[in-house]
């Protein structure tokens, strides 16, 4: 293969020479071999096995379709599936991966682990394992069966626990937290109507909800707690970039001596295992007691090898389930303030809603806050109009086979086009407004029973889909609706914009949608 590519280059270079005559001969020698060169690294490029996904072609090896991509990644991806077809594979920034678009996805989601995996597909990206190794080397994560089962405890006990009519339990911490966090985590000059409430803030708030919620009463309410809890996923995500800009152990180096985790780690293990060592000891004299919050719950769930987690086993699953939900709420809550701060009209709906409920159950509860459909129905624009371009990525196991014939070879990463699908009018209903699916609709689920903010399905995937569609769901949205309607009781939301228009997100990578930039203006209603 190599012997021919060196002839083909060698035929092109002569070709090139005896083309222009009399060439000034070094020169053209060296930008013909280059000129060849270029012209067979882009045949090898558009080269590919049958059947596997055409590859959407670039000039800039690393770079790839990086650039295209990132100046407008809604057309890119509109591009590439007309040009070639539905499954396609781009180079971006150094990663390559194979795209899936519409149905396609479904038919992704439906097949399984076992052909394409949703961890190692994380992994790729997040090396969370290798991360929390280096890391931290006084406690191991419980081992998780892999062969008939994937289900770690942690994802076993929030499927058990935290489902719509679980939550009860928990709202009377989430009225007490998501209070407190307004007092706290907002700060105002003195006599100043206005002030600014950036992401950092938001996610404070919802630190505090978690920690009660997932820690407990008794050291729920530490502000260390608190904060370990809602900075740690941004720790690992700054570590994480580490590991995409340099050669693994180069990253372990840095990971471990400049982006160490293991002080949020151990805050959280200072304030967990003294309480759940109380609970065992006072559960092995009185016998089990009915859990109130989750690091109780996990306490209760077996290792792997079936014996019951000391309490540092099951203390340790802290920092896991503060890395999956604290950053996800608090992107989503900071997304929805940006949607409303262009939109007094829809700040209006959901103050009128409010009062209704207010009416109609005497008090704004969480419970009550999902019984408001218009709220419901925002929260659900908020996830479709702010997902990623590309997300959700999976890792082929084996040579996977498509309906349509294509074969992701195995090894790919695969990622979904998921804002493609959101705003795709074949697969989601535009709604009796006929507002364009690019533009936010307060109403547009409200009719439609089966279209709720954690009703999943190919035309809602920011929660995922099939076997592993987040269990958390039901937590986030009551948590995101009420703190959003807590918000507008108080204050209007404005932008931190020249325009009046709301600050526009960032995207990562030419296909992560991030938070922008700004925070939004909150002012005092009087
Ligand atoms: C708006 C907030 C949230 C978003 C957007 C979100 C999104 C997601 C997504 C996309 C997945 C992967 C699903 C798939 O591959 O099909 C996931 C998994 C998961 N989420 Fe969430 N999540 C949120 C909040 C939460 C909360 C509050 C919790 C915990 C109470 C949680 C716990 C989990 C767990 C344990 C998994 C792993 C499920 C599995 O592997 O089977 N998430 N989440």
């Amino acid at each position: 293969m190599n012997n021919n590519i060196n002839e083909v280059i060698e035929h092109i270079s002569h070709r090139v020479q005896n083309i222009l005559k009399d060439p000034p001969s070094p020169v053209l020698s060296v930008s013909a071999a280059v000129a060849a060169t270029w012209a067979i690294w882009r045949l090898t490029l558009t080269r590919r096995k049958a059947n596997t996904p055409p590859i959407v072609p670039y000039n800039i090896p690393f770079i790839g379709n990086g650039l295209d991509l990132s100046k407008d990644p809604r057309k890119f991806i509109d591009k590439c599936k007309k040009r070639y077809g539905p499954i396609f594979q781009i180079t971006t920034f150094g990663k390559t991966m194979v795209v899936v678009t519409g149905p396609y996805i479904q038919e992704c989601f439906r097949l399984g682990d076992k052909y394409l995996d949703f961890n190692e597909g994380v992994e790729d990206f997040l090396p969370l394992q290798r991360i929390l190794n280096i890391s931290y080397d006084k406690q191991k994560r419980q081992e998780v069966k892999h062969e008939n089962e994937n289900k770690s405890p942690i994802v076993k006990a929030v499927r058990n626990n935290f489902k719509s009519h679980q939550l009860k339990i928990f709202e009377d911490r989430m009225q007490y937290a998501v209070d407190r966090g307004l007092e706290l985590d907002i700060h105002f000059e003195p006599g100043a109507k206005s002030t600014t409430l950036e992401i950092d803030a938001v996610q404070h708030m919802v630190g505090r909800i978690s920690a009660l919620l997932f820690a407990g009463r008794e050291v729920g309410e530490s502000e260390e707690l608190i904060t370990a809890m809602a900075t740690y996923a941004q720790s690992i995500f700054k570590a994480a970039i580490a590991y995409t800009s340099l050669p693994a152990n180069l990253a372990d180096f840095v990971t471990k001596n400049y982006l160490d985790i293991s002080d949020q780690i151990d805050i959280t293990m200072k304030h967990i295992t003294p309480v759940l060592t109380k609970v065992k000891e006072q559960e092995e004299k009185e016998g089990q007691m009915d859990p109130d919050f989750f690091m109780h719950m996990m306490l209760h769930m077996p290792n792997a090898d079936g014996s019951q987690p000391t309490p540092e086993e099951a203390g340790f699953w802290l920092q896991d389930i503060s890395f999956a939900s604290i950053h996800t709420t608090s992107l989503f809550t900071t997304w929805a303030l940006h949607l409303l701060s262009d939109r007094p009209d829809i700040q209006e709906l959901i103050r009128q809603e409010t009062e209704a409920a207010k009416k109609k159950h005497g008090v704004l509860t969480p419970a009550v806050v999902k019984d408001m459909p218009i709220i419901d129905s925002i929260f659900r624009e908020t996830l479709r109009l702010n997902s990623d371009y590309i997300g959700i990525n999976h890792k082929a196991m084996q040579d996977t086979v498509l309906s349509n014939g294509i074969i992701i070879p195995k090894g790919k990463s695969v990622g979904m086009a998921v804002d493609d699908v959101h705003n795709d009018p074949t697969i989601q209903h535009v709604g009796e407004n006929n507002i364009p699916l690019t533009e936010m609709d307060p109403r547009r689920f409200v009719s439609r029973k089966t279209k709720k903010s954690t009703s999943v399905g190919l035309d809602l995937l920011s929660f995922g889909l099939g076997y592993h569609a987040c269990p958390g769901r039901y937590l986030a949205s009551q948590e995101i609706c009420y703190l959003l309607a807590k918000i507008l009781e108080d204050y209007d939301i404005s932008p931190d914009t020249k325009d009046g228009k709301r600050a526009p997100n960032r995207v990562a990578m030419g296909f992560l949608q991030l938070t922008p930039a700004k925070g939004v203006v909150l002012t005092k209603r009087s």
